[in-house]
């Protein structure tokens, strides 16, 4: 199997459960529920994506002939000492490309393997940490896992239909953009009205770090 990589990075993961917790980030390009086109953004299934995931041009990134390939590469970025190796498998939608081949090899590389996905495609291999953020009204075929994070607030989108899936932890997320105050003010409110949700905030962001 040949993987296309947008970017491969060492950071603090910003967002969930997990957050501020050192990771290599591995951000597979391509998605399925938009192109990444600006000009396409309006009539996309997923249509406020805040991540350039189109082809393999970042820092770090490319194509990767094999498992073993990309899980050295994704070693050579981690710069810890001591502690439990931590990688996020991103995108992108990263279950249109990742594998047992790749799982297996980061386990052998001593990696703890966490995924963000949408939700749409079924995770099927041995994978650490789940992250689910489902999109709109698109299908969920991944409804297990340790955290659903949604996106908040989404048109058409009631967070309470979410809360009988088998998750460990419900997160509401505000979405950023042009209206990240209000959506914030408004994530804040549906937490305090409803606790089995806690809020997400995207601290990298406010910490300027990727
Ligand atoms: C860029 S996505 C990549 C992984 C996968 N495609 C997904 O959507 O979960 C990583 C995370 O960023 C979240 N995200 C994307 N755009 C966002 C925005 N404008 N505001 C807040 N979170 C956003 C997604 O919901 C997801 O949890
Ligand atoms: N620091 C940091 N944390 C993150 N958590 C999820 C991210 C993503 O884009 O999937 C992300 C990201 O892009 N940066
Ligand atoms: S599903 Fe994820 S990567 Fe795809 S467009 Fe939406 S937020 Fe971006
Ligand atoms: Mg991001």
């Amino acid at each position: 199997m040949s993987y296309a990589v947008k970017e491969i990075f060492y950071s603090l993961q910003g967002e969930g459960r997990h957050a501020g917790r050192p990771a290599v980030f591995c951000r597979f390009a391509g998605c399925n529920l938009w192109n990444g086109r600006e000009h396409d953004r309006g009539s996309a299934a997923c249509n406020f994506c805040d991540t350039d995931f189109v082809g393999t041009d970042g820092l770090g990134g490319g194509r990767f002939d094999g498992a073993a390939a990309l899980a050295d590469a994704i070693e050579r970025m981690w710069a810890g000492v001591g502690g439990k190796r931590f990688v996020v498998l991103t995108g992108g939608e990263p279950l249109l490309q990742v594998d047992d081949a790749l799982v297996s090899a980061l386990h052998e590389a001593d990696f703890e393997i966490a995924i963000e996905t949408n939700g749409t495609l079924p995770v099927q291999s041995p994978i650490d940490w789940i992250t689910v953020s489902p999109k709109g009204t698109t299908k969920l075929a991944q409804k297990s896992g340790n955290e659903l994070k949604l996106v908040f607030p989404q048109q058409n989108v009631d967070p309470a239909s979410f809360e009988s899936l088998a998750f460990e932890h419900f997160l509401l997320q505000p979405m950023d953009g042009p209206h990240r105050d209000s959506n914030m003010a408004r994530a804040i409110a549906y937490c305090l009205e409803r606790p089995k949700w806690k809020l997400s905030l995207q601290t990298h962001k406010y910490m300027s770090i990727r």
